[in-house]
């Protein structure tokens, strides 16, 4: 946690400096579309390294996820704490009993 809480501050820090020698002002520069991109690519390498890599790929690949996936949250001017509120609010809410609610009220709208 307070590592990416550290990682929010560099990245907001960074993002007006020079993109010749800042890789969060680079891709600022080149816009939310690449920013966008580069996290589906790292999605993508995560989902391989996760399947065919070592535990070494897989730790890498989730920390290039993580980095991308917060200079687009910054680009995006959300903060860090948003998401660890909504984590916070799902907190001992079951995935299965959530979905098995959402089914229930699609079948509600549907009925009427
Ligand atoms: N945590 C990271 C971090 N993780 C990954 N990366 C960069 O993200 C890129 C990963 O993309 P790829 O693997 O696709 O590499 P690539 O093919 O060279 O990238 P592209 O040319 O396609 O953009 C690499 O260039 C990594 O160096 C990061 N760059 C920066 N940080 C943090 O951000 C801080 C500020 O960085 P600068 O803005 O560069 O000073 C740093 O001090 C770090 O704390």
């Amino acid at each position: 946690m307070e590592t990416l809480a550290r990682l929010e501050q560099v990245i907001q820090q960074r993002r007006k400096c020079d993109p010749e020698t800042s890789y969060v002002a680079h891709l600022r520069r080149q816009g939310r579309q690449c920013m966008a991109q580069k996290l589906g690519e790292e999605a993508v390498e995560a989902v391989v390294a996760s399947l065919a890599g070592s535990d070494e790929e897989l730790v890498g690949e989730s920390a290039d996820l993580l980095f991308h996936l917060m200079v687009l949250l910054a680009d995006r001017e959300i903060a860090l704490a948003d998401v660890f509120a909504e984590l916070d609010r799902r907190e001992g809410i079951s995935g299965i009993e959530e979905k098995a609610s959402r089914s229930q009220v699609g079948e509600t709208s549907n009925a009427d």
